[in-house]
């Protein structure tokens, strides 16, 4: 799979994107190509309903589940399609969920975490140990007993390698699983050795030293093994997986595990249901000869590809499954790889940037506009007008022309296409989303204000009057352009407010809660820059209308939010973070009582360059263009 992420399913039914539960079932999707990689964590579409029976997945087992590698292992499986976790276990953390421990992965649907020794090993069929070497040998025994798991265990541990495969004291049982295997994967620093067709271990011999000896390798050389079973039912193979963050693909071909090309391509495969995670990135695998056709795809082109809105719209289209990039530009970077400005994305295989001159709109169906305002009226006014566009600077987002003129202090250049822009925050205005050609995505700290209180304001359950909103930036807010404002020096070890009575969102924030209020809302508004790369939170201070709680105030939130895959209403007192949305597309929120009767706080926190800006052009694209709004975005946040 991709690095550190997240896919989403698509089902291709003959180039045409299946949309309703209806047209899948009715497809022949069953009987066809299908690249899918299914989310567990999708709450709002019905695809739930089409995920493979869970019959065709594996049962995992995360050992110390509330630990760092324990809860990486639940944001990569969250969208992993066929490993589902069944059993979690923690030490003193046993009993609680999830979310409690993790606030950032509240959004996944799991078992509270046992005790290891209250742990059920007949649910899974496979674990990850992630426990503190020390404690890991005396908790294997434990899984081992369980006669009925053909396990296979990644050590995440030095001691489970020491306990498998450097103890002299290799038990009966052990030797019966190693002999037993039928292919043996050693790596060393992440590469394989390969190792097939073990010899059998003499008694008292350790694995360890039949490795080495074989490799020619110092004793204190530190391993991974992985040990390949047959697996007892379902006829299949598994295999087992690289330490936390390097999955390996898994091709099933009506349950048999396929190894290589050439089974690959002599499969029937491409006319069976296929379940692969793909990998986008992954050189060596023969991965792309079952990637959907291009033709199926929608070509996108990213106008700023080489500023920060722009590098997150590639990072998320990496793992989208129907949305192509065909275009991007720059201005400044204009001839230069993604790879040569973004060392990150050098993985992606994608066309050089061009000056917006001399970009060939006739190459992409649609267009994410991450140009610097100002910019972008005269622009976009000279596309070709079938294109669809997401804008994500602020040049469409005032309806009213005037307005704008004021605040940005230019006269705007496309007046006529500001009556079609459709304002983009898409939990509230999805409907005319759906529809829309020109969308003005809504600045970031407007989404994160608008999210919480639209609602409240429609149920006139707050007072219009006295909203005090205090925000507060990462400085990639400020864009990637030099500044000496943005100088490292002028922003660590402190923080400062900016923009006071004047920022520019202020007409923005407004413009949205007026139309909630139906009569003008003047806020206060004071922005602050955090010495932070990501992260936005907004801070709230409002007047609860007369007769209302801040109980009614949460439960109201609540519901109107239930049904949404990226706006969480967290539990009771749980205060929201930035780094429990780092990378995300999700909004956390809560809400608290004031001290002063009457008032309650509100807290909202997104990822200023997700939810803020690229994430939620990606959700409006995805209706613009009939997909599933979530499609490639339901990265877990990045933790810690
Ligand atoms: N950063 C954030 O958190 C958010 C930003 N936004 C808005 O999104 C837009 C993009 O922001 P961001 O990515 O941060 O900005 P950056 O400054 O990081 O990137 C700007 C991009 O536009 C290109 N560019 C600059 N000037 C021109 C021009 N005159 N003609 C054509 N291309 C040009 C740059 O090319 P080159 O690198 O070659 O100079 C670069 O690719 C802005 O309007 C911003 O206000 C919205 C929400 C949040
Ligand atoms: C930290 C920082 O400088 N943030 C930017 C806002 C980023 C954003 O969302 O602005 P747009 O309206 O351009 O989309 C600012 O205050 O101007």
């Amino acid at each position: 799979m991709g690095f550190s992420a997240s896919f989403r399913s698509s089902y291709c039914d003959g180039g045409c994107f299946l949309k309703v539960q209806n047209e899948i079932k009715d497809s022949k999707m069953r009987k066809k190509f299908v690249r899918a990689s299914v989310a567990s964590s999708i709450k709002s579409l019905n695809i739930m309903e089409i995920k493979a029976p869970k019959s065709e997945k594996f049962r995992i087992g995360v050992l110390g589940a509330s630990g760092y590698t324990g809860s990486e292992i639940i944001r990569l499986l969250a969208n992993h399609p066929n490993f589902e976790i069944t059993l979690m276990t923690a030490d003193r953390k046993a009993g609680q969920s999830i979310g409690s421990v993790f606030p950032q992965l509240v959004t996944q649907d799991l078992p509270d975490m046992v005790a290891v020794k209250d742990a059920d090993f007949s649910t899974v069929d496979a674990v990850f140990c992630c426990l503190p070497h020390g404690t890991t040998q005396l908790s294997l025994p434990i899984i081992m007993s369980f006669a009925t798991l053909e396990f296979l265990i990644t050590g995440l541990t030095t001691l489970y390698q020491d306990y498998l495969v450097r103890s002299t004291r290799v038990s009966k049982y052990h030797h019966r699983k190693i002999e037993s295997a039928n292919h043996i994967v050693v790596k060393k620093y992440g590469s394989e050795l390969g190792f097939k067709n073990p010899k059998p271990l003499k008694p008292k011999q350790s694995l360890f030293s039949l490795i080495t000896a074989h490799f020619s390798l110092k004793p204190s050389s530190v391993l991974e093994i992985i040990l390949i079973h047959k697996q007892k039912s379902g006829g299949g193979e598994y295999t087992g997986m690289g330490f936390s963050a390097s999955f390996s693909s898994s091709y099933f071909d009506g349950g048999r595990f396929l190894k290589t090309q050439n089974e690959i391509k002599d499969s029937k495969m491409g006319k069976k249901l296929v379940r692969a995670s793909v990998a986008s990135s992954i050189k060596s695998s023969n991965i792309l000869e079952i990637k959907a056709q291009k033709s199926e795809n929608f070509r996108i082109g990213v106008l700023g590809a080489s500023g920060y809105t722009g590098s997150e719209i590639i990072r998320l289209l990496a793992n989208h499954p129907n949305f192509e990039i065909t275009l991007m530009t720059a201005d400044r970077k204009a001839g230069q790889s993604i790879g040569s400005v973004f060392p990150q994305l050098v993985t992606q295989d994608l066309p050089d940037m061009v000056a917006v001159k001399d970009a060939d709109f006739s190459t992409v169906d649609a267009v994410f506009c991450c140009l610097p305002h100002g910019t972008t009226q005269e622009i976009i006014k000279g596309l070709p007008n079938n294109l669809k566009i997401v804008d994500l600077s602020a040049d469409f987002r005032l309806r009213d022309v005037g307005k704008y003129e004021e605040w940005y202090g230019q006269p705007h250049k496309a007046p006529d296409l500001q009556k079609e822009a459709v304002y983009g925050l898409t939990e509230i205005s999805r409907r005319e989303i759906e529809d829309a050609r020109l969308v003005a995505n809504p600045g970031c700290y407007p989404t994160s204000i608008q999210i919480p209180l639209i609602p409240l304001i429609k149920a006139k359950l707050i007072e219009v009057k006295n909203i005090i909103i205090d925000s507060k930036s990462g400085v990639s807010g400020a864009g990637r352009g030099a500044k000496e404002a943005n100088l490292y020096t002028e922003i660590a070890e402190g923080i400062h407010s900016y923009g006071i009575t004047r920022h520019r969102h202020v007409p923005e924030i407004e413009q949205g809660l007026s139309d909630a209020a139906n009569s003008e809302v003047t806020i206060s508004f004071t922005p602050h820059l955090m010495p932070m790369s990501r992260g936005m939170q907004s801070t709230i201070y409002v007047e609860m209308a007369p007769g209302v709680s801040i109980k009614d105030l949460y439960q109201h939130l609540s519901s109107f939010y239930e049904n949404e895959e990226f706006v969480i209403v967290l539990k009771k007192n749980e205060v929201p973070h930035t780094r429990h949305v780092r990378g995300s597309n999700y909004c956390f929120m809560n809400v608290f009582p004031d001290r002063i009767p009457g008032r309650a706080i509100i807290i909202s926190v997104i990822d200023n360059l997700v939810k803020g800006a690229s994430g939620q052009a990606l959700q409006n694209l995805n209706l613009m263009m009939g997909n599933p709004e979530n499609m490639g975005l339901l990265y877990m946040p990045l933790f810690p």
